[in-house]
């Protein structure tokens, strides 16, 4: 049997979210700050000679056909005409709706690492082009490096963010992203400005307040985490995050957490860890 390709799915978090305007299409044009997390999903992925794509873990909640790491083996497939399959498993810690991009994240890791299993050699930018098309954050995570986002997301320039530790809070609801930005009370007319000029001090997300007025319990966590480090709310939420200047620090924070929250501490990294893996199976 061929050996499997096993890789990682990172999380990513938005340091900062800012909504700028609406396109006639309804999707939003953004301005984030993304960096990536040492924690997230393992995918692994096994060769099929008769083509067919199979992902051997379940998802509650989530067929198969509309899985993200199906749709991205069949698109890879469908660019390229590949004759190759892929048998795919996943260990899943991400939490799904959590904002931290995990569906994204296991689409993207699904475009680089069958590329490299089926020897398709296409470009990064180009399967970022391609991940669009199945989710917002897919680009970023092909792309592997932490990075300035504008337009809904797809536009970047690349960044040095503080690679900070954080303790990450999964607030026990989980956010549609669709229903976030269809929200009447959505601030969306924050005024763009160069990127150079957004200082630490202004980082904010644009979604917190009208994600807190629904869900309570995001705005509770939020709370609490605000009375021992700098918190933000990732993305459209659920999840938390407070940073710290150490893992000591994350670490005692979280022994004080109610016991109902899980949680996890993780390291900010400006590169991938999906692309360090691939540099060391090089
Ligand atoms: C807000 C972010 O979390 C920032 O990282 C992402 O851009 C959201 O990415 P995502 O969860 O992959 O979202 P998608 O599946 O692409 O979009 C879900 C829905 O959110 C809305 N949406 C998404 C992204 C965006 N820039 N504007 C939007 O209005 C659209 O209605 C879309 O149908
Ligand atoms: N492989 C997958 N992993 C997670 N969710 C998936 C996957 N495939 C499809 N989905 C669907 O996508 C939805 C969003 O999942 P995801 O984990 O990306 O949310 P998120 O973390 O809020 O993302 P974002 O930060 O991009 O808003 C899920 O509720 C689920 O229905």
């Amino acid at each position: 049997m061929a050996t499997p390709l096993s890789l990682p799915a990172p999380a990513k978090l938005n340091l900062f979210l800012f909504i700028t305007g609406r396109r006639p299409d309804g999707y939003h044009e953004l301005q984030t700050l993304f960096q990536f997390v040492d924690f997230g999903d393992e995918l692994h992925f096994t060769p099929r000679e008769d083509g067919a794509i199979r992902l051997l873990t379940e998802f509650e909640g989530v067929p198969a056909e509309s899985n993200l790491i199906v749709k991205a083996a069949r698109l890879l497939k469908e660019k390229t005409g590949c004759p190759l399959g892929a048998d795919i498993r996943i260990d899943k810690r991400l939490p799904m709706g959590g904002g931290l991009g995990g569906g994204s994240s296991n689409a993207a890791t699904t475009l680089v690492g069958l590329n490299r299993l089926w020897g398709c050699d296409i470009s990064l930018d180009t399967l970022a082009q391609w991940g669009l098309t199945l989710g917002a954050d897919v680009p970023i995570f092909v792309r592997g490096k932490a990075a300035f986002a504008e337009g809904v997301g797809e536009i970047f320039t690349d960044a040095n963010p503080p690679e900070s530790w954080y303790l990450v809070v999964v607030p026990p609801v989980s956010v549609n992203t669709g229903l976030v930005f269809q929200a009447d009370d959505l601030k969306r007319d924050t005024p763009k400005r160069p990127i150079a000029e957004i200082q630490p001090a202004d980082w904010a997300n644009d979604c917190e307040p009208t994600v807190f007025k629904h869900y309570g319990v995001i705005e509770k966590v939020f709370s609490w985490l605000l009375e021992y480090a700098p918190a933000r709310m990732t993305g459209t939420g659920c999840c938390v995050f407070a940073r710290f200047d150490s893992q000591v620090a994350a670490v005692a924070t979280q022994s004080l957490l109610p016991p109902q929250w899980q949680s996890f501490v993780a390291k900010g990294v400006n590169r991938s860890p999906l692309h360090e893996r691939l540099a060391v199976c090089d």
